[in-house]
């Protein structure tokens, strides 16, 4: 966000404000930060998802513009860190004192245009015709004075907005990964399906693959050998997972795979392909060169369907894999 200098800034203020005026769109901080970036064509998953709110709603609700901010234009991984929540909340309350000042003297400019028209319509002499001149110079002055000071602002956010990207990243990492298997944990999942969701169009889909009976295995071969299958099977899911999926382990034997743009039919053939593969492996704990039993997993699938909760996709998703559990194991389900 932000990377414009402050002439660039001040050019996509002059086009941000028209929209935003044409639309009625109430100038909070929000939609100030949101139309800016609107403007600038610089991020078009933004305008896409813009675009769908304004077919849908007419306009930008003020629920839809505070979470597209949160989401686009501040670093979300800022959820994670405390520590860097008051430094953003500064950022948002200077950009939203500068907010008050620009609306005020953009309504004040309103005011004096509509001064302006009426005293022309009464004008007869060509003094009072140069009066109306001057104080319609005198307005746009004020206004432009306004519109160059917030966009010297939105400027100094954007080295704010680096520094804190950079140190809220680093954060995040040690947050959401699994130390097991580096792969992203549960938290990470959750980001990642929350994240997902608002732009998906019943085309997510979530995997949850479970290895049957580790509990046996740990029984039989001991939990070491347990926790070095655990890493083996990431492994080897992490070596099928396409480009546009996204895995984490959620806890024991269960991780979730969630794949973009991938309907059921193909998401259950990856499912059914990983279910086969980890079923043929001969796999041997390196430790005491023992040849496990076969290890098997069983996989849930549900894709995303209509309005629904990133709740209730993962609870679809459990429903699936308890009845591949219940059906025997070492097998695939999904709905119809
Ligand atoms: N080795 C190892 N075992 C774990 C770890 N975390 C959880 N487990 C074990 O994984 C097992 C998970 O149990 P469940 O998922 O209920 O059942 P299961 O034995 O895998 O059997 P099904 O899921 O019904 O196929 C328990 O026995 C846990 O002790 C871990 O980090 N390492």
């Amino acid at each position: 966000m932000f990377q414009h200098n402050i002439k660039q800034a001040n050019q996509l203020m002059r086009s941000a404000i028209p929209l935003m005026v044409k639309l009625d769109i109430p100038p909070t901080p929000y939609n100030y930060g949101i139309w800016y970036e609107y403007a600038s064509n610089k991020n078009p998953k933004l305008n896409q998802v813009v675009d769908r709110a304004l077919r849908r709603f007419g306009s930008l609700p003020a629920f839809v513009s505070k979470e597209l901010f949160h989401e686009f234009l501040l670093p979300e991984e800022h959820k994670h860190a405390q520590r860097q929540g008051s430094a953003l909340k500064n950022l948002t309350t200077s950009l939203g004192d500068e907010t008050t000042t620009v609306s005020s003297e953009l309504a004040k400019f309103n005011r004096t245009l509509r001064d302006t028209k009426k005293a022309l319509k009464n004008a007869n002499d060509a003094t009072q015709i140069e009066q109306v001149a001057l104080l319609l110079d005198q307005g746009t002055f004020k206004a432009n004075q306004a519109i160059e000071t917030f966009g010297r602002s939105l400027f100094a956010a954007q080295e704010e907005l680096a520094t804190l990207r950079a140190q809220l990243s680093d954060a995040k990492k040690n947050t959401e990964l699994d130390a097991m298997t580096l792969l992203a944990n549960e938290k990470g999942f959750e980001r990642s399906l929350f994240t997902l969701i608002p732009h998906a169009e019943d085309d997510l889909t979530l995997l949850l693959i479970d290895i049957d009976n580790l509990g046996e295995i740990n029984q039989e071969y001991g939990k070491k050998a347990g926790t070095s299958l655990i890493r083996y099977v990431a492994k080897l899911l992490l070596g099928q997972l396409p480009e546009n999926g996204f895995i984490a382990r959620l806890n024991g034997g269960r991780f979730a795979m969630l794949l973009s743009e991938t309907e059921l039919g193909i998401a259950s053939q990856l499912a059914e392909s990983l279910r086969n593969d980890v079923s043929n492996q001969k796999i041997r704990y390196k430790n005491t060169k023992v040849l496990l039993r076969q290890v098997t997993v069983s996989v849930g699938v549900a894709t995303l369907f209509g309005d629904e909760s990133p709740t209730e996709l993962v609870e679809r998703a459990q429903h699936y894999l308890l009845y591949a559990k219940r059906s025997g194991k070492n097998r695939i389900a999904h709905h119809e």
